[in-house]
């Protein structure tokens, strides 16, 4: 489970600063699917990038299974975000050097896994989202739904159990949409991934089980 208590982001603290977030609280229970939104500047990404230990709170705390994110040097965060957390984006920031399995196999590879492994997996990871055949292709090959399907199976190689989500469908027409949200909630059913999934897309909202409303660095809502 993750608590977040008092969740507080300012920027530019010394200049003219920013209140991206403003005593934010939330508890997001393991296996959740759940969409935050809210207009553009409501602090949504600065949410996402702080409870993925990308960024860190001006104040507040996060607590993720009892344990304070952001109470480790950054060398242990590193290595806490590679092999507990999955990050997709809105760009799907692919290595284009890198073949579609390459890619998903990269982290594998920072956790030094044997070659054999990491092969296996991204197999099954890439047969999962439905792109087995797409492994030996470089990422300007593919078309942006089938890169973001190569983001997810990459987000997935650690075995997560948190996959946090920036705008994951802003690029993707709306079969590559659905496609991939029938994908991201079958693992999250299936394997109890929890999905944390910043968005304006109301089709992401019509699929999430909670939607967490942010303005203005607050939330507003929850349903
Ligand atoms: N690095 C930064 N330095 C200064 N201000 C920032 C920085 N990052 C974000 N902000 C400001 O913090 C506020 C929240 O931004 P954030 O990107 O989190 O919003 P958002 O809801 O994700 O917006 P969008 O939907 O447009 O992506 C905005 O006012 C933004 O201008």
């Amino acid at each position: 489970m993750i608590e977040i208590k008092n969740l507080v982001k300012t920027y530019n603290a010394d200049t003219i600063p920013v209140q991206a977030l403003d005593h934010v609280d939330l508890k997001i229970e393991e296996g959740e699917f759940t969409a935050v939104v809210g207009p553009s500047g409501c602090g949504k990404t600065t949410f996402l990038n702080i409870l993925g230990g990308l960024d860190t709170p001006t104040d507040g705390t996060i607590l993720i299974d009892g344990t304070d994110l952001h109470n480790r040097s950054s060398a242990d965060m590193i290595t806490y975000r590679r092999d507990n957390i999955g990050f997709v984006f809105q760009d799907y920031s692919l290595m284009p050097v890198l073949t579609a399995e390459e890619n998903v196999e990269f982290i594998m590879e920072l956790q030094g896994r044997p070659k054999a492994e990491r092969a296996a997996r991204s197999k099954e990871l890439l047969n999962a989202v439905g792109i087995g055949d797409k492994g030996k292709q470089f990422p300007t090959k593919l078309s942006g739904g089938q890169q973001q399907r190569v983001a997810v199976a990459r987000a997935l190689a650690s075995k997560p159990k948190l996959i946090l989500a920036d705008e994951p469908t802003a690029n993707l027409d709306s079969k590559s949409t659905s496609d991939l949200l029938d994908i991201m909630r079958q693992l999250n059913e299936k394997e109890n991934i929890t999905f944390v999934i910043a968005t304006h897309d109301q089709r992401v909202m019509d699929r999430a089980k909670r939607v967490i409303q942010f303005d203005d660095g607050k939330i507003i809502d929850v349903k």
